[in-house]
This record gives structure tokens, sequence and C-alpha cells, in this order.
């Protein structure tokens, strides 16, 4: 390594601390702006570890794709991971021996025959999903925040799966608990919460406020899934599912009951509040261009009509619909920095030395938010994916140029439930606007605009949220609920 470069990296590291304090509680925008100056791969310190950020599509494709083999294991976190996780978590996993056995195990209950076999249960979901904005609208003339109709969806379709359970209301206790251990599970798994990570010395001080907090949510989601595995354990019935399938392969010897309670943590964090903040974006999108719900409308009534809801079938034929969704995924994500992967050992890219163990980032904000990839970038605008026929599963795992967006990763470390987030989308998204105009019913800002959506207001933790806002749903046929229930058909 020694003729090699060393990466452009921003100016003003402290000794010790690195660039730490600079990145504040909005470490995406301080990436995207070093990237402005300093080009598509940078290194940062934050404290004693070493991240490089990747800012483009080439050097994601060069380096997350090409060289698979190298850069796909993740740091294993000592809060995230260890306490978090009882470094069973299949997200957090490094890319080794366990990561390899469980893989075909995860893709094989999640990938696309999964979706296939799971196809009327997503469908029933999504129709149960439109019911309840009808009713929703029908109490509150107001508007309201659909962020939480959207997570009930999006857990009853993860605990169908999982353990054929699902919850009707978002009064239910079974939904609160889970939207509260959940909640508090991701917000203290983001990035600016590893803090022993980047100081390692804070492993030998535990006592801290963040540890306990760590355990006492470990200790909480624990019991919450071991009570959901017991209720498969003592299901007469039997009933095929994915908790099932994990007990099977524990009989057989190739997961343990601590690998049966965290892959399913794993997809509950994983699958949840993914989608439901991709639909909570995609509906403040959609109320602040009413152009674009316009043209959707259009496209709708002349390929479905009026007397039937959207089916994947007909995804082939609403082309601005599939549009939107990955508009949707580009403008404003669930993720902004997607979940950092890493290198064990060192590299060289274009003369310059990728140092080993080095966290290496995907800047997912910087390259959507980059003007020369997407031409006005912060214009929410589907027309730029009108040529994209194929699916974002099908782009991730081609040329890195013809990638629609990077919202699920790249790589070996891909979303592995991508299918099932593309057919909750298109679902969620095509019945959306067949159903209802979407209007903006959010107080106005001070340029006298009403803010419903602002990228730059956000809560920020391991998904990104707008921050709340208030829509209305208003029915677009009189037969809505007629045909929703399937009395028009
Ligand atoms: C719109 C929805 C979703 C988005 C934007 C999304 C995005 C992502 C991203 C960015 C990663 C990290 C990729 C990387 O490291 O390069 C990831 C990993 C993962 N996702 Fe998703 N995801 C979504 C929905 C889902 C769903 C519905 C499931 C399961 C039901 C799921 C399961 C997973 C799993 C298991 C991983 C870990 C992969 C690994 O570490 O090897 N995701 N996702």
């Amino acid at each position: 390594t020694r003729d090699l470069k060393k990466l452009p990296s921003p100016p003003g590291s402290l000794f010790y601390f690195g660039h730490i304090f600079q990145i504040r509680d909005e470490p995406h925008k301080k990436f995207t702006e070093w990237a402005r100056s300093l080009g598509d791969i940078y290194s940062v310190q934050m404290g004693q570890q070493n991240w490089i950020i990747l800012t483009s599509d080439k050097v994601v494709g060069e380096l997350l794709q090409k060289r698979g083999a190298k850069y796909s294991t993740r740091v294993p976190s000592h809060y995230t991971f260890k306490i978090l996780t009882r470094g069973k978590s299949y997200v957090c996993n490094p890319y080794d021996e366990r990561y390899r056995k469980v893989n075909p195990i995860m893709h094989s209950v999640l990938g696309q025959r999964s979706v296939k076999e799971n196809s009327d249960l997503l469908d029933d979901e999504y129709r149960i999903l439109m019911q309840n904005l009808c009713q929703a609208s029908a109490k509150m003339n107001d508007g309201f925040y659909p962020k939480y109709f959207f997570q009930l969806t999006a857990l009853n379709v993860i605990t169908l799966l999982c353990l054929n359970k699902r919850t009707d209301s978002v009064d239910d206790p079974f939904y609160r608990e889970f939207k509260s251990l959940m909640g508090t599970h991701l917000e203290l798994a983001k990035v600016t919460n590893r803090l022993s990570e980047f100081f390692p010395i804070l492993k030998w001080f535990p006592n801290t406020k963040l540890h306990n907090a760590m355990i006492e949510s470990a200790d909480n989601i624990e019991a919450f899934l071991r009570k959901l595995v017991k209720e498969v354990i003592e299901d007469k019935e039997k009933k095929p599912c994915i908790i099932r399938e994990f007990l099977r392969k524990k009989d057989e010897g190739i997961l343990d009951d601590l690998d049966v309670i965290y892959l399913t943590d794993t997809i509950f964090a994983a699958g949840t509040d993914t989608v439901s903040a991709s639909l909570t974006w995609l509906t403040a999108a959609l109320a602040n261009n009413p152009h674009v719900q316009s043209k959707a409308h259009q496209e709708l009534d002349r390929v479905i009509g009026q007397s039937r809801i959207p089916e994947v079938s007909d995804e082939q034929t609403i082309p601005y619909i599939r549009a939107i969704i990955k508009e949707g995924q580009r403008y404003c994500g669930p993720l902004y920095l997607a979940i950092p992967h890493a290198i064990e050992e060192d590299d060289e890219y274009n003369g310059y030395h990728i140092p080993a163990n080095s966290v290496v980032v995907l800047n997912q904000y910087g390259i959507h938010m980059d003007e020369k990839r997407y031409e006005n970038p912060k214009e929410f605008k589907p027309e730029r994916f009108l040529g994209f026929t194929e699916s974002s599963a099908a782009l991730a795992n081609g040329n890195y140029e013809n990638r629609d967006h990077f919202g699920f990763g790249a790589g070996r470390r891909l979303c592995t439930g991508i299918h099932m987030a593309e057919r909750e989308l298109l679902l969620g998204v095509s019945r959306l606007l067949w159903c209802f105009k979407i209007e903006n019913a959010s107080p106005l800002g001070k340029d006298g605009k009403p803010i419903a959506i602002n990228l730059d207001k956000i809560r920020n933790g391991i998904t990104v949220w707008p921050e709340d806002y208030k829509v209305r749903f208003v029915k677009r046929h009189d037969n809505v609920e007629k045909v929703l229930s399937g009395q028009s058909q």
C-alpha cells in the first residue's frame, strides 16, 4: 500500500475525535456537502473508526457490486449487534460463516417465490388498508396523519407471514406494543448512537444511560418475540409460516433458539417501518403534487376503469404508477445512508488506498440528490423513470449505470425483502391513487404554502420519517367501498 494515495478527507479533523463534531444529527447532509467538494469517494474519521463515503453510481457499482466478495461485511457493532440483538441479527451480521448459513433461509422465506405464494395475503391487506382509510376519512373531515394506518398494514403483512396473526385496528394493544417496542429498538440502533464503536474506550464504562436503554430494549423485544414464537409452537393446526420454518431449521440443527428469535426480529425491524415510511412519504409527496396525481388518475381510469381495483397483473400497463413508486424511493426513501457495509482487508481503488476495517457507507441521499444523475433532484418528477420498465430488483443486479435508484442498497447485502417491498408498494400506491384524490390538509407554512412535505424537516432514526402532516383522502368514485368489498364485481 506504500505507493497508494490517501483518500481525500474533509478539513478540521480533531485528534482522537476526528470529524465527529462536524456531523451532528443529520449525517446525510454533511456527507453530501463534502461529496460535492471532495468527490464520489472520500474518507471521514468517526472517532477511531474510518468511514469511506460513496456518492456515485459508479463507485457503488465498482466496489459494493463488482467487488462484493470484499465489500459485503458489516462492522460487528458492540451496541447494535452485540447488545441490542445479542449477536444474532441478520442485518448486522458480518459476512461470515453464520451469514452464509442463514442467507439462503432468509431468501427462501422472503424472496420472489414467497411473494408469489403469499399473493392473496398481500392483496387482502392492501384492500383492507383502503377500507380503513375510507372509514378514517369519513370520521376525520379535517384530515389526518396516515402513518399509523400504513404501519398497521406493514405490520400485518409481517405478522401474517411470520405467524398467521393479524390485528384489526391501530388501537389494538398488540399494535401499540409493537409500535412502541420497535420505535425504541430502531431509534437506539441509529448511526449516531454507536459511540462505543467510535470511541472503543467507552466499552469499559458501560453504565451509561444509552447502555441501559439498549439492555432494556433488547430484553423487551426478546420477551415480545418469545411470546410470538410460543404462539406458533402452541398452534394445534400447525399452519405454515416463517417462524415454523425457522423452528424446522432448529430441529434440523441448523438454527438455535436465539436464531429463531432474532431472525424474526430482523424481519420485523427491516420489513415494517421501511414500507410504511415509504408510503407515508409518498402520500405527502402526492398531496404536494396534484399534477402528478391527475396524470396517474388518467392512466388508472384508462387502464383499470371504475369497476375494479388495480391488481398486480396490471403492473406493465400502468407505467406512470410504477414511475411514481421509483421516484418515491429516490426523492424520499425511508433510509438515507442505507446500512453501512465494511471491508476487512486493504484494497486499492483508482490509485487510492482503502484501509482494512473501514466502514463503507452508501450515501443514498447524496446520489439521489445529485443533479448530474437526476435533473432538478428536489422536484418530485416520476416522468424521469418512465423509460425504466424493469423492477428495482432486476436493475439492482445489473449494470450500475442503468439502476433506477439505490433505495434498496447494493451488492450482496442488497435488501432481502426487495421483491416483497416492491409488491407492497405497487399494491399500496396503485390502490391509493385509484381510490382517492389526496389533498393536503396541513397548516400553511411561512411561504403561504401547505407544509405537507419538506425534505429538510425529517425525523431521523434508522428510518427517516417526514414530520407529521395532514392529508384528506377524498374518494374518487361513489362505489369505492363497494368495489373494495368485492360487491361490485
Ligand atoms: C421500501 C421498503 C424497503 C427499503 C427501502 C429497504 C431498504 C433496505 C436497505 C437499504 C438495506 C441494506 C442494503 C445494503 O446493505 O446494501 C436493506 C436490507 C435488508 N432488508 Fe430491506 N428494505 C425495504 C423493505 C424490506 C422488507 C419488506 C423486508 C422483509 C420483509 C426487508 C428485509 C431486509 C433484510 C433482511 C435486509 C438485510 C440484508 C443483509 O444484510 O444481507 N426489507 N433493506
